[in-house]
């Protein structure tokens, strides 16, 4: 796999990301439209699944692409696809995200989206990874993350796109942002959200060596924010929504918003996500 990473060196892409630029319900930035998403989703058994219980208001989003819910372009689109139809549904209020594989919450980044693909293929996808994190990290859903496997790179970083993390208490799963063990280094606002998450100096030892932390060591640091056996993972999810979903949304809301405007990098702003797209160029041209 790291193989692969290191040839993906000679592939560097220079596509530009179109501009982003819709509204959602509540005014908050939202990216782009069901519609273009739509279009370039082409796969044909679904990879997400999504049950909303209209009567608590919450929504369980299962991943389910086997064999370790990797993040293509495709799944990616089709997770984005579920969160903008949710995001729009006012009867959703919480989001709760699981897998329904055995051992593995994601395993991040499709490596083979890395390998051989077009500049133009490269940029589409990079495109849809920011996609997923500004719509997750945004969202107006209190969102739980039920991490019930592995969840390295790219699935750490959807885990912590949430408000909440709670994880199977099993010392064999990890979860972390190993990006540099690979070779490859995590962009800016990878960094920004693991800040923000487990705070400054563990984020800096965690981002340098590339740390996977089992799921107690995970439990130390405020990776995630409770341990639980693997059968009640979700049943305690769905306890933990409850209390989010007793706060007034509009206050959960606003108080999050003030969060991220002050402790968050600038990726929603136009200019940001371009000169992310060029930074993730010449790392990936330093492979
Ligand atoms: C466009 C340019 C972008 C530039 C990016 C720069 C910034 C980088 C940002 C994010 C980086 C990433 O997210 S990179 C992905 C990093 N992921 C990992 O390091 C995880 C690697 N995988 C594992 O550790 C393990 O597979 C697992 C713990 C998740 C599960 O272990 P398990 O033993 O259950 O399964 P296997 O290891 O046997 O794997 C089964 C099967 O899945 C394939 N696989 C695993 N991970 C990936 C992946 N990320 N992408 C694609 N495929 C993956 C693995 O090769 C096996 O396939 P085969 O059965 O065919 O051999």
């Amino acid at each position: 796999m790291a193989n692969v990473l290191r040839n993906s060196a000679k592939f560097g892409f220079s596509g530009v990301l179109s501009q982003l630029s819709i509204h959602s319900r509540h005014g908050r930035e939202c990216v782009s439209p069901c519609f273009s998403l739509q279009q370039r989703n082409n796969s044909t058994s679904p990879k997400i699944k999504v049950d909303l219980d209209s009567s608590t208001g919450v929504a369980v989003l299962r991943m389910q692409s086997p064999p370790v819910n990797s993040l293509s372009l495709d799944f990616l689109t089709e997770f984005c696809i579920n969160l903008e139809k949710l995001e729009m549904d006012r009867s959703c209020r919480g989001l709760i995200i699981t897998s329904t594989l055995s051992k593995v919450f994601s395993a991040g980044l499709d490596i083979m989206e890395m390998y051989g693909k077009s500049p133009e293929r490269c940029g589409e996808f990079w495109k849809a990874v920011q996609e997923m994190w500004l719509k997750l990290y945004g969202s107006n859903m209190a969102t739980i993350a039920a991490i019930n496997g592995s969840s390295p790179a790219g699935g750490c970083l959807m885990s912590i796109g949430c408000d909440y993390r709670i994880m199977v208490d099993n010392p064999r799963y990890s979860i972390g942002l190993n990006e540099t063990q690979l070779g490859i280094v995590a962009p800016f606002w990878f960094k920004d959200t693991l800040v923000n998450t487990v705070g400054n100096r563990a984020a800096e030892l965690s981002l340098e060596l590339g740390l996977l932390y089992s799921a107690p060591d995970a439990l130390k640091i405020g990776l995630v924010d409770q341990l639980v056996p693997e059968d009640q993972v979700l049943s305690t999810a769905q306890d933990t929504m409850s209390k989010w979903l007793a706060i007034p949304d509009h206050a959960r809301q606003i108080d999050q918003c003030v969060y991220i405007i002050y402790n968050t990098s600038p990726l929603p702003l136009d200019h940001a996500r371009q000169m992310d797209q060029c930074v993730i160029s010449v790392c990936i041209y330093y492979i």
